[in-house]
């Protein structure tokens, strides 16, 4: 059939848009092509930009994208250098920020200069686990309880017989069950080594319920994730008990710095963010007890191909400032659910992957988790930058200029 024949089929619906591979033979770029020109026939409109990108549909499709009919383009900068004193990444780093929000960037990059000047930021990482919440419909609670004690006891036994037959990194650590009258949910904690694990996680899931239908045939294994996991929702699960990396970055900034660069003083600072980020936070019942967390993980995540959906979990955190005794500056971030990975997922597509080479992580580290870890230190440091800088902003009442002046 010719193209423009399958365009018009494909416009008056007698061809659906996810079949339209069956009529391209295959070619993943001419059903791209075809679809987005379909679009553009039936509503009488360009969609050229859309259209003019590098990445060939055939690498993404069946593995990213679904339905696919272009790119869409976001704006990328680079903050930095920022010295990051971790145990995983140490030394100075340009960071990749995709966004639309102008000022961000600059905002970061001030962060990240002040930070440096400062000696640099501390990274600690204080929690490493993927987590998936699998729901059993169980007779009743006493049912619920035997079901979980078998499992608790028996996690090298799941990891063998289960775990190990879908994946070479993951690997069980840890369940922790909550039951609600007859149902179970049994919180499965797994290392995943340089990804960030879902795909993993969920599928070694399923593969343990197998396990536990056989043994205890009278529960119902109803859901694969029972919530409790918890992915992509605000919730406290998380902020208690963490998901992905837990980590903390802090740093000390000489007075000088604060206002040279800063524009404003500690005591500032510290006032701003104990009123703004802690009483105001708690007055809203906010998750995110910080500024703009999501800020910098959104702009990360966007330009090194992550679950942009996990920056929900990635705004959750606490910001604390103070000042030290010396009257210099005390800043961390404290972030108890950083979902990220260097491969697998959408690390895979092309310009993420090379967002990823400017930070020295692309792909599985040596060994497996290290460039995961790194990567990891590497985005709290960044984010302490760009909480700094803003609350320095807003100490300075420079907020409303800066984005009157870089923002519109
Ligand atoms: C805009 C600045 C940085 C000016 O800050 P400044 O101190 O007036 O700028 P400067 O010209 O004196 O330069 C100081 C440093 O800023 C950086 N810098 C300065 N200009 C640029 C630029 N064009 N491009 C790149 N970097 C720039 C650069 O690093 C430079 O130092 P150097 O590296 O030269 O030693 C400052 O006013 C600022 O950071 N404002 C805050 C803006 C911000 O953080 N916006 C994003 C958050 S707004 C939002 O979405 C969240 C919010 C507010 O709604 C959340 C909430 O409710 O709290
Ligand atoms: N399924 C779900 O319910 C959900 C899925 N997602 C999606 O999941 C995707 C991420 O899943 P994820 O499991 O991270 O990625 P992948 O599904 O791509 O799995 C990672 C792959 O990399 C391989 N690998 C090679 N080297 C390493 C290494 N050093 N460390 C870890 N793995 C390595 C793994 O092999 P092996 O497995 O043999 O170890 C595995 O095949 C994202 O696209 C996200 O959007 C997000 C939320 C929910």
């Amino acid at each position: 059939m010719e193209i423009e024949e399958i365009i018009e089929k494909v416009v008056n619906g007698e061809i659906k848009l996810h079949q339209v591979e069956k009529y391209a033979n295959g070619d993943k770029k001419l059903a791209t092509e075809i679809r987005r020109r379909a679009l553009e026939k039936k509503f009488g409109i360009t969609l050229e930009n859309i259209g003019h990108y590098s990445l060939d549909p055939n690498r993404v499709i069946g593995k990213n994208i679904e339905n696919m009919i272009g790119v869409v383009q976001i704006p990328m900068g680079i903050a930095g250098p920022l010295k990051i004193n971790g145990e995983y990444a140490k030394g100075e780093f340009y960071i990749p920020l995709a966004t639309t929000e102008g000022a961000l960037v600059a905002s970061v990059n001030r962060g990240c200069s002040a930070l440096t000047a400062a000696g640099g930021v501390k990274t600690t990482i204080i929690g490493d686990k993927m987590t998936r919440a699998p729901l059993l419909k169980c007779p009743d609670a006493r049912k619920a309880r035997e079901v979980a004690q078998w499992v608790m006891e028996n996690l090298e036994y799941l990891q063998e017989n289960a775990v190990s037959k879908v994946t070479r990194h993951g690997k069980l650590k840890g369940v922790t069950p909550y039951i609600v009258g007859n149902n179970l949910y049994l919180r499965f904690e797994f290392e995943t080594g340089d990804a960030m694990g879902m795909n993993m996680v969920t599928i070694s899931s399923e593969e343990i319920m197998k396990v536990i239908e056989e043994k205890f045939p009278d529960v119902k294994y109803l859901a694969l994730s029972g919530n409790l996991c918890v992915d992509k929702k605000p919730n406290a699960m998380n902020f208690i008990n963490g998901r992905g990396k837990t980590i903390i970055a802090e740093a000390v900034i000489p007075r000088e710095i604060v206002e040279k660069k800063l524009k404003t003083t500690p005591e500032l600072i510290a006032e701003v963010n104990y009123r703004k980020n802690l009483v105001g936070s708690a007055q809203a019942g906010s998750y995110g007890f910080n500024a703009h967390f999501a800020n910098i993980v959104g702009a990360i995540f966007l330009a090194t191909g992550q679950d942009e959906a996990q920056i929900t979990e990635g705004s959750h955190g606490i910001t604390l400032a103070e000042v030290t005794e010396e009257g210099d500056l005390y800043v961390s971030v404290t972030m108890p659910s950083l979902e990220i990975g260097t491969i697998g997922g959408g690390t895979r597509v092309p310009t993420q992957r090379e967002a990823l080479s400017i930070m020295g992580i692309a792909g599985g580290g040596e060994p497996a988790g290290t460039n995961a870890k790194k990567f990891a230190e590497i985005i709290a440091g960044t984010v302490l930058a760009g909480e700094l800088s803003l609350l320095a902003a807003i100490a300075a009442k420079h907020l409303a200029k800066a984005h009157k002046e870089l923002g519109r």
